[in-house]
């Protein structure tokens, strides 16, 4: 185990007995220049592309459509460029292979070359940056020595060596200096916002970051080791290395909550990747922000898989066939529809297999014809001799009990229509659910239709989308046709555009090759510019190339399958640990969650090193957890910290004042540090007032900004979060809101990187 105490966050590598003072600093110097020469490469770069971003914009307004969507398509270009280049510009090199060949290879956030086209610089996704994350004294891959360079913004201010070669330690200039750079990036302040970890990605984790894209990978790992960071690293390699593919599909990265998206929303960005689609799991409905799903009972109802048996039934409801034949006014004639009529109409609509909303194209299209048929041999008879009638189902089609009659049997309906009326309406909700739900499990789902829609209610949502079909299109469908027609003429222009693009791209220095769909799908953005992973964003039916999802284990069986539905192709990576799942809908293993959608094809990796939390928090927590009967694979802490876990009972009346003034204490202490204090709901209003009082301006809750020192949340929006100093209060209440579980608790008590403080009024947990 490492000590966190040995290095802190300045790591001014200081040369060991076996490297002199003079050889560091030469060693040192040289790093200087070179990096210096990656940033003169950088800056020359940036000022072509800005310069070419300024003529294509200058002549924006000219031309004809042809010309002005290859322009466009152009600046969009050079803008994501130009942000890349600004992304990758804090720490932009941090490796340095030294190879049995003697080559030298140094690794960076991108990819440069020179204008000769020698290779500067390699970006790290690229497969002969591989080594700089695999190579070990048993495996070199043919790496004599990794050096990890320090970088404060431009400035190299030191690195550090692993000699892999033995035959390299007798070198008087070779330096070994241990794995300072990853202690010194676990030992940083935390900032609230998660940063990336490509400098010091570990073995374990470079192998997860650089599987295949096919098929459903499963991470499980207990806290703190790097589920996340590899999932959204892995997410920037994919995009990189199948860029031809990913880059009309998209990625979809799913978290738990908006706080948790919040946190991580940086670390793609910061990797020179911005066409990520990111939504918690409140928003994968476009159009809808839903409200957290509180009541567990209702949780666990929605989010079983009977569910989708129940939203079809709730579907086929809606296709109501009348008791009786019904009599329908045309002009001044009288008309039947009969139930066998409807009945008819609905088997040929049905039989379409199309949804709702397009079936019922075909269902009046039958009983129109039908009654038109009826009318006309009415008035025949009346009128002695048949007579050709042409205007006769106009009539029929506008007779006002007609229209009635056919929207009483099949409504057009929108997927929120659907499912606030199931379970608003009684009748409904009994008729959709019977032989399917228990009267008690029925009972649970009754809400007035005024209600918002919560988390739970997203999957369902989707379904009856799924199957009621697009409502927009009934009317939209001559606006899709027209958007279609724009999509050829772009697409068409793009082609020819294409002819010399590849050339200039070239010119600047740009090594990726644009799609003439690319090009298109940029120029149908009218306005401000709209990104594919926008168009993903807002469109439920979009098919993504692949879907990360991060706490995996609170997701239900219903949550699951919205999410197997975004992407077609089964391409998942799934970051999780089943052991801190809190959700009433979740399920108990991994194998269990996936059976349903891909049966036992998933690959299972495991993380084993806990990054987060030194090892005197990490074994109160594993102690508690297990004291409570939790089963949990405890991963290894790399570091231990220099302050065991503090225990307080300070007495009921003193719960709130304590908890107060130990914020106080650790503002003091930590210099600018991030303060978690974590609590459950039911003390959160009095706790959050209280702390926002002693300390207004840097006091962020949930429900506002985040950006402060002190965040007060409740562990749900604490899940996946990390804090410098974590204060739970009244522990007990944690274990209570969970109905007995200790899972909030242990996820809760492992968010600390420094220090933790458990303060209780009565009772500590067992296990402390
Ligand atoms: N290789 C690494 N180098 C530097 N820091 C790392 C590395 N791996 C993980 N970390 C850091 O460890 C902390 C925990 O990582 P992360 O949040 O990804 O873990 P997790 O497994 O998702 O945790 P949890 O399940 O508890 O939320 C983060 O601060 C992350 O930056």
């Amino acid at each position: 185990m490492m000590k966190g105490a040995l290095l802190t966050e300045n790591t001014n590598a200081s040369p060991t007995q076996t490297t002199s003072e003079a050889a560091f600093e030469r060693e040192l110097a040289g790093e200087r220049a070179y990096v210096g020469q990656l940033y003169q490469r950088l800056d020359q770069l940036r000022e072509a592309t800005e310069s070419k971003l300024r003529s294509t914009r200058k002549n924006q307004s000219v031309g004809n459509h042809q010309n002005r969507s290859e322009r466009d398509a152009y600046a969009s270009f050079y803008e994501d460029r130009l942000a890349q280049y600004n992304a990758v510009d804090h720490r932009l090199a941090f490796g340095r292979l030294d190879m049995d060949d003697d080559a030298v290879r140094y690794v960076g956030r991108i990819g440069l070359a020179t204008e000769e086209h020698e290779r500067l610089l390699i970006d790290w996704r690229a497969p002969e940056a591989g080594t700089f994350y695999q190579a070990t004294a048993f495996n070199r891959q043919g790496v004599r020595r990794r050096r990890h360079l320090m970088l404060e913004r431009r400035e190299v201010t030191g690195f550090e060596d692993d000699v892999l070669d033995s035959a390299m330690l007798d070198d008087e200039d070779a330096s070994l200096h241990g794995e300072g750079a990853l202690l010194a990036a676990l030992n940083r302040k935390r900032t609230g916002r998660m940063g990336d970890i490509v400098a010091t990605i570990q073995a374990e984790q470079d192998a997860i970051i650089r599987a295949d894209l096919a098929g459903v990978r499963v991470v499980q790992g207990g806290p703190g080791t790097g589920k996340t960071a590899v999932a959204l690293h892995r997410a920037a390699y994919l995009l990189y290395t199948f860029r031809e593919r990913l880059n009309n599909s998209g990625v979809l990265v799913v978290g738990p909550s908006s706080s948790f998206m919040w946190y991580i929303e940086r670390v793609l960005p910061s990797l020179g990747e911005t066409g990520v689609v990111m939504s918690s799991l409140a928003t994968l409905y476009p159009g809808l922000r839903a409200v957290p799903e509180t009541d567990p009972a209702v949780a666990r109802v929605k989010g079983d898989l009977r569910m989708a048996e129940v939203i079809k039934k709730a579907v086929a409801d809606r296709q109501k066939v009348p008791a009786t034949s019904v009599r329908l006014a045309v002009d001044s004639m009288d008309i039947t529809l009969s139930p066998k009529l409807v009945k008819h109409a609905r088997a040929t609509a049905r039989s379409t297999g199309k949804p709702h909303n397009e079936a019922r194209e075909t269902f009046v299209k039958v009983l129109l014809k039908e009654l038109t048929r009826q009318l006309n041999e009415k008035l025949d008879a009346a009128a002695g001799h048949a007579v050709d009638r042409p205007y006769l189902e106009e009539d029929v089609r506008n007779s006002l009990d007609v229209r009635r009659a056919i929207n009483l049997a099949w409504m057009p309906l929108s997927a929120e229509t659907l499912v606030r009326s199931l379970f608003s309406k009684p009748e409904y909700l009994a008729s959709a659910t019977q032989g399917i739900l228990t009267d008690a499990e029925r009972q649970v789902l009754v809400r007035s239709a005024d209600q918002p829609f919560t988390e739970s209610d997203v999957p369902l949502l989707d379904e009856a989308a799924e199957l009621l079909g697009d409502f927009s299109k009934i009317t939209g469908a001559a606006a899709a046709q027209r958007a279609e027609a724009a999509h050829q003429a772009n697409l068409e222009n793009a082609r020819k555009a294409l002819e010399n693009a590849n050339q200039q791209l070239e010119d600047i220095g740009v090594d990726g090759v644009i799609t003439a769909e690319q090009i298109a799908e940029l120029n149908e953005e009218t306005g401000e510019r709209m990104t594919a992973a926008r168009a993903a964003k807002s469109d439920r039916t979009w098919a993504y190339g692949h879907v990360v999802i991060d706490e995996a284990q609170e997701l239900s069986a219903m949550q699951w399958r919205l999410l197997m539905r975004r992407c077609p192709m089964k391409s998942f990576t799934v970051v999780g640990d089943i052991a801190q799942a809190s959700s009433a809908a979740a399920a108990s293993s991994w194998a269990q969650a996936l059976k349903p959608f891909v049966g036992e094809r998933f690959h299972l990796d495991e993380l084993t090193v806990n990054y987060r939390t030194p090892a005197q928090i990490s074994d109160a927590a594993v102690s508690v957890a297990r004291a409570a009967g939790l089963e949990i694979s405890a991963p290894r802490a790399i570091r231990e910290g220099n302050w065991s876990p503090s225990t307080r009972v300070v007495g009921a009346e003193n719960l709130i004042p304590s908890v107060v003034a130990t914020v106080s204490e650790e503002v003091a202490q930590t210099g600018g540090g991030l303060i978690g204090v974590i609590v459950a709901d039911s003390r959160y209003r009095e706790v959050a007032s209280a702390i926002s009082t002693a300390h207004r301006d840097n006091t962020g809750t949930s429900k506002s900004a985040l950006e402060h020192q002190i965040l007060v949340l409740t562990p749900w929006e604490a899940k996946g979060l990390e804090f410098d100093v974590v204060i739970i209060v009244e522990p007990m209440d944690l274990i209570e809101a969970a109905n007995g579980s200790v899972g909030d608790l242990y996820v809760s008590m492992t968010r600390p990187t420094q220090r933790l403080h458990l303060i209780a009024g009565t009772d500590l947990p067992a296990g402390l």
